[in-house]
Order: C-alpha cells, then sequence, then structure tokens
C-alpha cells in the first residue's frame, strides 16, 4: 500500500497557505496526499487559488471538502472566529468521522472512480484536536501542525508556570511593562503586553479564548509529531524548549521558500503565485512597484483577519502621507469595522491626503504578497505580524514595522523587534506622528541601515535553512520518512461503523 496523507487545516488564509505549502512539498517526495478543507473555503479557493488550480491536476493530489456547518452566505471573518470554530467542532467533527470511514473503505470495496487510495496518517491543523480524536480513534496515525509562531506557542505551554509563579492572571490596571519570567528563554525581554492576547483579556484560567488555546496547545503532546514553520537558526532556543514537551518536533520553514526551491523550474516562466488565495489577487501592484526606485515602498498590509475603527485607519493614512514616503497598502474590502463591501469608499478623505495618495501611493484589496515582499522596490513592511507575513519578510530580508493585532501577534512582534532585530514595535501605540516616526526610523538614517543589515543576514539564515542539508531540509526528510512508513503499520479501527 502506498503512504497517503490527509491533510487536514482549520479553515482560514493564514492557515491554508502554509498546510497547502507542505501538501504540495509531501505530493513532490512521492506522497499521496488528500487537502481537505470546508465546502465554504474550497469554493473560494477554486474561484482564486492558481495553486489550487495547479494541484488539481496532479496525479496523486485530491481535493476533499466537508461542511463547516454554517449557511453559505455567512462571511467567515475574524469577529465570527469562534462561531466557525465551534460549528467546525459540533457539526463537522461527524463528518469528518463519516468522510475518514468511507476512505477507510475504499480499499476492501473498490468503488474509488479516481483511484482515491486509503489514508495511511493525518497532518492536522493543532488547533484542530477534534479531528486528532477522531483520526486516532479510527487508528489513523496523527501529526500536528500549529501555523502560528512557535514563540507563542511556547508562552502557552508555560500557562501552569506563570499561575504558579502569580505572574497570570494580571492584576487589574497593572502595569503592562512589568517583566514576566516563568516562561524559559524569554526571562530577558518579555513583559506582560508581549504575550499573546489572550493573556491579556483574561481574568482567570476559566477564559474562553484562554481555555481554548491552551487545550488545543496541550492536545499537540498526543500527537505523534508537531511539526511548526520555522528554522533552527531563527527559533533554535524556542525549539529546544518546545522539544521538552513534543520530543518528535519538526521545524521545516520557511516553508514558501522550501517550496519555491523545490519548484522554481515548474514556475520560473510564469507569473504565478503560490498562494493558497481565497480573494482575487491585484496584481496591478506589481506594475507600480517597477516603476518606483530601489528600496523606496512601504508595504503596509495587516493580514486576512485584522480589522480596526475608521479612525485607526485615518491615523494610518495620514502618518504614511506626514512620512513622505511611497506606500503600497492594501486595504480589504472587510478591513473597516470587519464589514465587507465598505471600508476605504465609505470614508471622507481630505484632498491633500487623496493627492499625495496619487502621487505616491498605491491602494489594493488583495495583493500577491510574496511576490510583492520580494521586489526590489521595497524599503519595510508595516504589517500585523501575522506569522506567515513575518516569516515572508524574513525570506524577503524586509525590515518590519509591527502593529500587532491579536492572538500569537504580540509576542511575534516582541521577537521581531528584540531578539531578531529586524523590525520596530508599534505595540499599543496608536496616532498618526507614532506612525510616521516610525515609517521614518524605518526607512531612512542609521538605524534603517542596522535593520536592513540584520534582515538581511536573516535572510540568508532562512535560506540556508532550506538548502540541501540545510536544518529544515533535513527535518522535513525524516517527515517524509516517517508518513512513507505509515503505509506498512496501519490498522483500521472503523470496521462495522455505519
Ligand atoms: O494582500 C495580501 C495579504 C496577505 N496575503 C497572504 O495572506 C497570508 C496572511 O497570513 P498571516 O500573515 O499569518 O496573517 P493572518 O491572515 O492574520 O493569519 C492568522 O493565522 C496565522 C497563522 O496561524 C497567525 O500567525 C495570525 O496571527 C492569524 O491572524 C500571508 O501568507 C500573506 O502572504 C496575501 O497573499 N495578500
Ligand atoms: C483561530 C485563531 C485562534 C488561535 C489560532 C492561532 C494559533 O495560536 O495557533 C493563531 O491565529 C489564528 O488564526 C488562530
Amino acid at each position: 500500500m502506498a503512504a497517503h496523507v490527509l491533510v487536514f487545516p482549520f479553515p482560514a488564509q493564514g492557515h491554508l497557505n502554509s498546510m497547502l505549502k507542505l501538501a504540495e512539498l509531501l505530493s513532490l517526495s512521492g506522497l499521496q496526499i488528500t487537502f481537505l478543507t470546508t465546502e465554504y473555503h474550497h469554493s473560494r479557493l477554486c474561484l482564486h487559488s492558481q495553486t489550487h488550480a495547479r494541484l488539481s491536476q496532479r496525479p496523486g493530489f485530491w481535493f476533499r471538502s466537508i461542511s463547516d456547518g454554517l449557511p453559505d452566505q455567512k462571511l467567515r471573518s475574524a469577529a465570527r472566529l469562534l462561531e466557525l470554530y465551534e460549528s467546525l467542532t459540533y457539526n463537522s467533527s461527524s463528518l469528518f468521522r463519516d468522510f475518514l470511514i468511507s476512505n477507510q473503505r475504499q480499499e476492501t470495496q473498490q468503488y474509488s472512480e479516481d483511484g482515491w487510495s486509503r489514508i495511511t496518517c493525518m497532518v492536522v491543523d493543532g488547533i484542530m484536536p477534534f479531528a486528532m480524536d477522531v483520526a486516532t480513534d479510527l487508528g489513523v496515525p496523527t501529526i500536528a501542525f500549529r501555523t502560528s509562531s512557535p514563540c507563542s506557542i511556547w508562552s502557552y505551554f508555560c500557562l501552569p508556570s506563570l499561575v504558579q509563579a502569580g505572574e497570570f492572571p494580571f492584576p487589574e490596571e497593572g502595569d503592562l511593562d512589568e517583566r514576566i519570567h516563568a516562561v524559559p528563554g524569554m526571562e530577558s525581554f518579555l513583559r506582560r503586553r508581549d504575550l499573546p492576547s489572550f493573556f491579556r483579556k483574561a481574568r482567570d484560567m476559566n477564559d474562553p479564548g484562554l481555555r481554548f488555546v491552551y487545550e488545543v496547545t496541550a492536545s499537540t503532546t498526543r500527537a505523534k509529531a508537531f511539526i511548526l514553520n520555522t528554522f533552527e537558526a531563527m527559533d533554535g532556543t524556542v525549539l529546544s524548549h518546545i522539544r521538552t514537551v513534543c520530543p518528535t518536533t519538526y521545524a521545516i520553514g520557511p516553508l514558501h521558500t522550501m517550496l519555491r526551491r523545490s519548484v522554481s523550474s515548474l514556475l520560473s516562466n510564469t507569473t504565478s503565485s503560490n498562494s493558497a488565495n481565497l480573494r482575487e489577487e491585484d496584481r496591478s501592484c506589481l506594475t507600480w512597484l517597477d516603476k518606483q526606485p530601489k528600496g523606496s515602498v512601504v508595504y503596509v498590509s495587516f493580514g486576512s483577519f485584522a480589522v480596526m475603527t475608521d479612525e485607526d485607519l485615518m491615523e494610518f493614512w495620514h502618518g504614511l502621507v506626514n512620512s513622505g514616503q511611497r506606500f503600497l497598502w492594501v486595504i480589504r474590502p472587510d478591513l473597516v469595522n470587519g464589514v465587507e463591501e465598505e471600508g476605504s469608499q465609505s470614508l471622507s478623505v481630505p484632498p491633500e491626503v487623496a493627492e499625495a495618495t496619487r502621487e505616491r501611493g498605491c491602494l489594493v484589496a488583495w495583493a500577491p504578497q510574496e511576490e510583492v515582499l520580494a521586489h526590489p522596490s521595497l524599503g519595510c513592511f508595516l504589517t500585523h505580524s501575522g506569522w506567515n507575513s513575518t516569516l515572508e519578510s524574513v525570506v524577503a530580508g524586509v525590515p518590519m514595522i509591527c502593529w500587532p493585532f491579536f492572538v500569537d501577534q504580540q509576542i511575534t512582534s516582541r521577537f521581531v523587534s528584540q531578539v531578531w532585530k529586524i523590525g520596530l514595535d508599534m505595540k499599543d501605540m496608536n496616532g498618526r506622528e507614532v506612525v510616521e516616526r516610525m515609517v521614518r526610523e524605518a526607512m531612512e538614517g542609521e538605524r534603517a541601515q542596522e535593520l536592513k543589515k540584520s534582515a538581511t543576514a536573516m535572510a540568508e539564515k532562512a535560506r540556508e535553512s532550506v538548502e540541501e542539508g540545510g536544518s529544515s531540509y533535513m527535518d522535513l526528510q525524516s517527515l517524509v520518512h516517517y508518513l512513507k512508513s505509515t503505509a506498512s503499520s496501519q490498522t483500521f479501527c472503523g470496521e462495522g461503523d455505519d
């Protein structure tokens, strides 16, 4: 029997991107792949992702979907994350069980039309323990993949130590600059304000958000192994701590670089983006970038979930214009207040701001981000510090200005500024003056040069990690070896189920 890996991401842009890349890499290593997502996200991938179109043609690569239990018309936005998560857990769990049982019967009943074979192992999103439990129950070995930053994951593992040390919960009205000592490896730089956003909001361990994130993190210790999208030279210390609780942890990132290295020959003559886009890319910004001087553009994007008020948006806008720099800004239709199809159109933009934007700005609804970051005109990246965006900026050697919005972003931005020293942290600061000052600092003068130097050095280490013999390359080989071994050691426990 051939090894066949089911890859099952949480249905959101930041999760689909890295897990589809992993799926393609595993497929290139000779494994059969089924990529399972929800019907809603599958239909958006069909509309907007060239990678999806390419992989659908690939022998031994199947896309399958199940319902997420929400009505078709309902938006799956950040504000509705919990609703989506709960619906998946409670409604899709039994659908997933039926799906896996029907697959496990494939070989015995021989009714597969497209050669779909029996799944021998699953790589599941680490925030979906319900899927791990179903697969384990049916005898399918499972590996957990967490798509967020390793530093955030280690801080979640340390929650009991924080409680024991009296460092969590934070006192009401307490000083957010107070040092945190109970996260090993981060004693010298971590403050209350740098812990993932769940910690700040929670008053105790029963807070639903904190409990959710702690429980999903703890559940990864039940998996056969753990996968993280990072590399030793950047996250070695955090990885060694995570391996004290998850001994078999594969660090196989940056996945987009690993994949680009593997498929460069296939993609070199195309303008194809390599992303699991859920929105249509506006490639016109690449033409705009071509016309700008080298290193002159501030790229601004807050990922797929972050939202802001129209006042915040206007402060960013004024700050960017006042900095005098050129800028390319992704304003998603739901960026302002999370409302789709509104946003900047409804804002009243002062004429001088509109004029400056026409002269040296470019606004798009969704950009081909990896290509944008790799463009020679880029100078810095004003980002929300989502983990994919952070890695994409690292690989491109582009310094960051971090405006963390929620979840892992608060701690990631601290690592960017204090540990890797490849960016500035705008956490908990607001206003056009701050934006202007930080943009100037990242783009002009001595500080900008220092940041660029560290960013270039980190980019080189990222490239080395995915080269033959590099740390991520070797970990990927070990992972593939393990996955291939599952073809000969599986027993199905679901016989007799309806
Ligand atoms: O115009 C755009 C904007 C973004 N992207 C891509 O979209 C992805 C966005 O991912 P990420 O930067 O991780 O941000 P989020 O979408 O906010 O991701 C969620 O998921 C991540 C992985 O778990 C977490 O680290 C984040 O905090 C969480 O908000 C990246 O690959 C970008 O290249 C585009 O292609 N075009
Ligand atoms: C659904 C969000 C809550 C936590 C998840 C996460 C993580 O810590 O793994 C990061 O970003 C979000 O997409 C997930």
